[in-house]
């Protein structure tokens, strides 16, 4: 039956490539929690090495021929490269091919479009793909012609229709735009009436999977959804915790970063992350665990200077030191400052210690900023979320699109 036929998870090929000498040790692995979290089931692997692009295949024909072969007796559906490839590269590995083919801006894209679940998140993201979208009408090759088409059409659609899609999309992001700013202004008077109190606010932030929303939890005892996928938060949650007996700050959890996080979503979620620019304290959560922290700190520090939240103070929370194998501990900068704490969200050690850090910058920070202390009000704490946040299937939105016409 057709049915049974959708649920079946497609089958991705998975490329990884690196370029020139900058190599990713854990691309693998994390390529493949992305092909998972966005519903996808790896069937095999070719991991690459080129010194420069191609202009039209990204890789050699050599290798492209190899990767076909590969791709083709693994049975996949679908070729997914761990890298952005320009609309032309795509196009052209597709055709030779005879598959279909997706980069890490459009891995990354879907995974968010199936987690956006409040009403500022889906807009967020829609406007981001249609950006992405309308990038790629100018050569010839649409997603909405892949949508009309099925997966495995490789052709083009005709000018006319080029036109019509441009159109189409041109409206709708207007629109989006429209509705964005309507919510950022509401975002806006909610954060300054927060602001008002002298009580802090903190920013959960870091790499995806990091450990950020169990942490959120254990701390706040809210319900924001933890999972071993990536981008498992897309929505920014805010909620009190308590330091001590009498002391709480406002603490926010927010979307994961990523290396070569696309920059329509960045530009997409800057007023999400607004939370971050404006907080008093950055949570900046490593997983001490994982070989590539290091990196990944780096990709996060790179994000934080994109959307221009770099001079706002960072505690560096080292989690999963259960699997890691460190102490708890705080450690101190030359200052005597707290400047990172080693914690286990899912043990529970260390949290006294972050808990006790927190308080300590608190109490500077109360010093350098003085004000009447104030009561903060329930809906303060609160964020919307609406109920309906099904995701589309693509001949909804196609039919969504065409309506405005
Ligand atoms: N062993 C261990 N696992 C942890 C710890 N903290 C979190 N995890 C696990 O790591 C995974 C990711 O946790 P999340 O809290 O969803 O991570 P996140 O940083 O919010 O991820 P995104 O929202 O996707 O960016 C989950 O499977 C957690 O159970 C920890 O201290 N130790
Ligand atoms: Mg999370």
């Amino acid at each position: 039956m057709d049915e049974t036929r959708e649920v079946k998870a497609s089958r991705a090929f998975l490329v990884t490539v690196a370029v020139g000498r900058t190599f990713y040790q854990d691309s693998a692995e994390e390529l493949r929690l992305l092909v998972l979290s966005d519903g996808l089931e790896p069937c095999g692997i070719m991991q690459a090495k080129r010194d420069k692009p191609d202009p039209a295949t990204f890789l050699g024909s050599g290798k492209i021929d190899e990767l076909g072969e590969l791709a083709k007796s693994a049975g996949a559906d679908v070729i997914v490269f761990d890298i952005a490839l320009s609309a032309a590269q795509e196009r052209n590995i597709a055709r030779r091919l005879e598959m279909p083919v997706m980069d890490r801006t459009e891995l990354i894209l879907e995974i968010f479009r199936a987690r956006a679940k409040s009403r500022e998140g889906r807009l967020q993201v829609e406007l981001a793909r249609l950006e992405h979208l309308s990038t790629r009408l100018v050569r010839g090759w649409t997603h909405l012609e892949r949508q009309r088409g099925g997966l495995g059409k490789t052709g083009g659609p005709g000018e006319k229709q080029i036109e019509l899609d441009r159109r189409m999309i041109g409206v709708r992001m207007k629109q989006l735009r429209d509705q964005l700013k309507r919510l950022a202004r509401q975002r806006g008077t909610q954060r300054r009436a927060r602001s008002r109190g002298d009580t802090l606010s903190v920013s959960f932030v870091g790499y995806t999977n990091a450990g950020k929303s169990t942490l959120f939890n254990k701390l706040t005892r809210a319900n924001s959804y933890a999972a071993d996928q990536l981008f498992a938060t897309l929505d920014t949650t805010a909620r009190r915790f308590w330091l001590n007996d009498e002391e709480t700050v406002v603490a926010s959890d927010t979307v994961g970063f990523i290396r070569g996080l696309p920059h329509q979503l960045i530009e997409a979620f800057k007023s999400t992350l607004d939370e971050t620019v404006h907080a008093d304290l950055l949570l900046h959560v490593v997983d001490s665990a994982s070989p590539v922290r290091e990196e990944q700190i780096h990709e996060v520090n790179a994000v934080l200077a994109d959307i221009e939240a770099d001079n706002v103070p960072v505690l560096l929370v080292y989690n999963k030191i259960d699997l890691s194998g460190n102490t708890p501990e705080i450690v101190r900068d030359e200052t005597g400052r707290p400047k990172a704490v080693f914690v286990s969200a899912l043990t529970g050690e260390g949290l006294d210690l972050l808990r006790s850090a927190v308080a300590e910058f608190a109490a500077n920070w109360r010093e350098e900023n003085p004000s009447t202390p104030r009561e903060l009000e329930p809906w303060e704490l609160e964020i919307e979320d609406d109920a309906e946040h099904r995701r589309k299937t693509p001949q909804e939105e196609l039919a969504e699109l065409e309506a405005l016409l």
